[in-house]
């Protein structure tokens, strides 16, 4: 796209960004009363995986798929939650607030962005209403975003 670099991850500053972002997203969630029990099991390697996430959806290296287990790994560390649609919009509130702090203003960029996280939450809601051990199958590759939305 002109004007841009050529993937989203480039766009918003590489990983460096991307924990920045996650770093500042925990920081609200430990702090708001909906969703810090939802992550009483919080360890600080949740940020680094979270950037590492992001970093391959938007087009950088496949690190979570190389180290970290990958999509299906993803998918399950959901599994059990039984996240409530108000958790899900106060999730998306908060990275938003994050984005806005974190990331360049470009106005498509961030929305790109956004776009992501609302499709993302969608399907960790919907995988979280099944129990800790379900079988999620085989997902596929970990999805790709870019300027055009889902790859
Ligand atoms: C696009 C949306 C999302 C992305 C990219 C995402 C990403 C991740 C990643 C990468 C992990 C693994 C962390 C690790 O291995 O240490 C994780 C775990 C977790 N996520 Fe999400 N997540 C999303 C949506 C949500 C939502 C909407 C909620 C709840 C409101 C949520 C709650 C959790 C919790 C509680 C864990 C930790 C589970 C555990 O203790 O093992 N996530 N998420």
């Amino acid at each position: 796209m002109t004007g841009h670099p050529e993937s989203l991850y480039d766009a918003v500053g590489g990983i460096d960004a991307l924990r920045r972002l996650s770093q500042t997203f925990y920081q609200g969630v430990l702090a708001d009363e909906l969703l810090a029990p939802v992550f009483a099991e919080f360890t600080p390697t949740h940020i680094e995986h979270v950037a590492v996430w992001l970093a391959e959806v938007f087009g950088g290296p496949d690190r979570f798929t190389t180290d970290l287990g990958g999509h299906q790994t993803l998918l399950r560390s959901h599994l059990g939650l039984r996240i409530t649609e108000e958790q899900r919009l106060r999730w998306m509130e908060l990275m938003s607030e994050a984005v806005a702090k974190e990331l360049p203003e470009d106005e498509l960029l961030r929305r790109r962005v956004i776009e992501y996280f609302d499709w993302g939450t969608k399907i960790a809601r919907e995988v979280s209403a099944d129990p800790v051990g379900t079988d999620v199958g085989d997902p596929g590759p970990t999805p790709r975003w870019g300027w055009e939305g889902l790859a």
